[in-house]
């Protein structure tokens, strides 16, 4: 890789088309920090902050980001070149956490590494993918407007649906949505709302033959989620819980659970993302791409890493216009017949909407190197 000439960082926020809510609350606009790299012949790599405005999925913050983008990571970057994205983590070995943060710098190092190879990023990665299967979220607190989202989600073609559950939202509002849809795959997330005190809940819920239950037990779990897996039929993935190849190798050996969501920028990025990856295909632990309500770059990187050979289950990877009015990459991500075709273009194979971008700006930083 080339040296780089310059870091920019755009803070951009969007109003999502409608309130996404789960019991930590309602998503109604999404900030998020748009990256770009470029390199000595003028080449740009982009990649995205995913972290919320505020702590309520993991600690990190928008805020947070960029506080540490500013002040840690890209003057370590500026002082340290690195030959290939893999190093970034090894760079950044000595800030703790803020993954993220990691993230977006070591995705947008990854698209220039692709473009500057002029290869598809799925490529890259060793993607086998042509087009990956498509899921989507159902996040609302009626089992009207649950229902009413399904029938228009599978209309437009999505294979899965992921309800987002809590102890006040389980058994009735799953039973419903069965009476309509007896053999649709569903799963359930449920965001850390149940304990083990809750197990006789947990249980009845095989009665649904979901998919799987998606991070029922604390965010920083992994012992009670394995005493939980021992009790019930459905498999336990994990979403919170995994934010480091390590967590997902003592999951693993735990029996902690049977599926993990692998998300980028919860984990610091496509290599680790990979690493968790390669070593489920291995130990027969299912994968699949979780999203972070994100705009079009995440969700180019998501594609890239979706495209993988482990990654058979269909992912949170659903259309632009899931969320927005106007993402900003063109061509938008479309959901056809149920997939998304993975880009043969160079790099995350999406082009940026400046315009767009422009629109949303809220603040935009420059470093030069
Ligand atoms: O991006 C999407 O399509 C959905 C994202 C999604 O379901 C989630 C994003 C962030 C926090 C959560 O409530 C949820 C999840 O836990 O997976
Ligand atoms: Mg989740």
């Amino acid at each position: 890789m080339r040296k780089l000439s310059s870091v920019k960082l755009y803070v951009i926020k969007m109003p999502l088309k409608s309130p996404f809510l789960t019991h930590l609350g309602a998503v109604n606009e999404r900030e998020g920090i748009i990256v770009e790299v470029t390199d000595a012949d003028g080449i740009s790599g982009f990649g995205e902050g995913v972290a919320f405005s505020s702590p309520w999925y993991t600690e990190e913050t928008v805020e947070s980001s960029l506080h540490m983008l500013t002040d840690f990571l890209i003057p370590l970057l500026q002082k340290q070149p690195i030959k290939h994205p893999e190093d970034a983590l090894t760079l950044f070995k000595s800030i703790k956490r803020n993954n993220m943060a990691k993230a977006a710098i070591e995705t947008a190092l990854w698209d220039l590494y692709a473009k500057k190879m002029s290869l598809p990023l799925s490529k890259i990665l060793g993607g086998t993918r042509e087009k990956i299967p498509s899921g989507v979220v159902v996040a609302t607190d009626s089992v009207a407007n649950a229902l009413k989202q399904i029938e228009a989600y599978l209309d437009e073609g999505y294979q899965r649906m992921k309800i987002k559950i809590n102890p006040n939202q389980d058994y009735f509002f799953l039973s419903e949505i069965r009476r309509y849809y007896p053999d649709l795959p569903i799963m359930a997330d449920a965001n850390s709302s149940y304990s083990l005190k809750d197990m006789d809940r947990l249980k009845a819920l095989d009665d649904f033959h979901l998919l799987m239950i998606e991070q029922p037990l604390a965010h920083d779990d992994i012992i009670d989620h394995a005493l939980l897996q021992k009790e019930i039929n459905t498999p336990v993935c994990l979403d919170e819980s995994i934010v480091t190849f390590d967590d997902a190798r003592k999951a693993i050996e735990l029996g902690s659970c049977k599926v993990i969501n692998i998300k980028v920028g919860r984990v610091g990025g496509l290599y680790e993302a990979k690493r968790i990856h390669d070593f489920c295909v291995e130990k027969d632990i299912h994968v699949w791409c979780g999203g972070m309500i994100e705009f079009g770059v995440s969700r180019a990187h998501n594609i890239a890493l979706a495209s993988l050979p482990g990654f058979s289950i269909p992912g949170d990877i659903s259309a632009s216009d899931r969320f927005w009015e106007q993402d900003i990459i063109t061509p938008e991500v479309t959901v056809e017949n149920g997939y998304v075709t993975v880009p043969q273009k160079p790099g995350i194979g999406f082009e940026i909407n400046l315009k767009r971008l422009n629109e949303l700006l809220l603040d935009k930083r420059v470093f030069t190197f």
